[in-house]
């Protein structure tokens, strides 16, 4: 027997009930064009788009659903998908590996110059970033080296933000890029990036961002704006605390990074989620008591994953 409009409305109506709880709070988007028949495939396109994913993202859960469902030969409303293989996760087995760093990366701190850099590593924060916004080739190539200078005899990791030769030239720990970085990178900038030995982190912002920074083999996935950030335009909504544990469930064999929003009042949450670090920029740079602060931030992270 074939299956109807109907079943595909009622299978779709099963999903957003299983889940509207969880995924609350997302205007639902337009249902993009389907390119298969295939009635999971369709139903699940259909109910994600009216839990308020992106196009791009309903796609990739559509496209788990249906595998999920032709790997088990059971199509089950009730469960998200979080099987990476539903997903064609390479989990850091394709081309492109970059050199591992810790599971729990800790209080990350995302700030803007070396002399923030020096202050932050010396009170103790495991990871930092030089989060450095100049188009100057010397005062980056400037900052960069006094980053990695204020680091050393420190066990701090220094991540440098977007500039990925000046730091493969100073010797950082390791680079963070986002998507428009990606989007501008050669493959063969790849390969030098990889061959340096830096670790990569790359930003997502969603299902398809993830599928493209696994494809790379990143040494962590960054999750975000968990919540409303005043610091950086987002093209995103706020992915939320419901989306957050989901996409930790699914690169659970990565270093994640939650960014975007977060204070101490959230640090157990996020936690909670199932994520090892937590990266902040407002919560740091705004405090009375810088070393005070990062403290307490610390002490909450240890207390959560304790
Ligand atoms: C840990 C971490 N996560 C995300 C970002 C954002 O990177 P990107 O999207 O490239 O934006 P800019 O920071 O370059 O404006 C980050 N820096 N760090
Ligand atoms: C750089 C960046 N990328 C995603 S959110 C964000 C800013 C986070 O800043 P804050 O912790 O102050 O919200
Ligand atoms: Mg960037």
């Amino acid at each position: 027997m074939s299956t109807t409009p109907d079943d595909i409305d009622r299978m779709a109506q099963d999903i957003v009930r299983h889940h509207a709880t969880t995924f609350a709070g997302f205007a639902p988007q337009p249902t993009p064009a389907s390119d298969t028949q295939e009635p999971v495939y369709q139903a699940a396109l259909q109910a994600c788009s009216t839990l308020g994913f992106i196009a791009a993202d309903a796609l990739c859960l559509a496209r788990a659903w249906q595998a999920r469902t032709q790997r088990t030969g059971q199509f089950s409303a009730a469960d998200w998908p979080d099987d990476p293989r539903d997903f064609g996760l390479r989990l850091r087995n394709g081309p492109h590996v970059f050199a591992a760093c810790p599971m729990q990366l800790g209080l990350y701190a995302v700030l803007p110059d070396a002399t923030w850099v020096q202050r932050m590593a010396h009170a103790g924060v495991p990871t930092v970033q030089l989060r450095f916004k100049s188009s100057d080739p010397a005062a980056i190539a400037r900052e960069v080296a006094a980053a990695v200078q204020a680091v050393r005899g420190t066990p701090a990791r220094l991540f440098i933000n977007d500039h990925w030769r000046a730091a493969i030239e100073a010797g950082a720990y390791g680079v963070h890029l986002g998507q428009e970085d990606l989007d501008a990178l050669q493959l063969e900038d790849l390969q030098t990036l990889r061959a340096s030995g830096m670790r990569l982190g790359v930003s997502t912002h969603g299902y398809a961002e993830m599928l493209r920074a696994d494809a790379l083999g990143p040494s962590y996935i960054a999750l975000g704006a968990v919540f409303p950030t005043t610091l950086k335009a987002m093209a995103t909504a706020p992915q939320g605390l419901g989306r957050l544990a989901a996409y930790a469930r699914l690169l659970k064999s990565y270093p994640l990074v939650a960014i975007g929003g977060i204070g101490a009042e959230q640090f157990a949450p996020v936690l909670a989620t199932g994520v090892g670090a937590i990266a902040v920029v407002r919560a740091l740079l705004n405090a009375a008591d810088l070393d005070a602060e990062a403290q307490k931030l610390m002490e909450l992270m240890a207390a959560a994953l304790r």
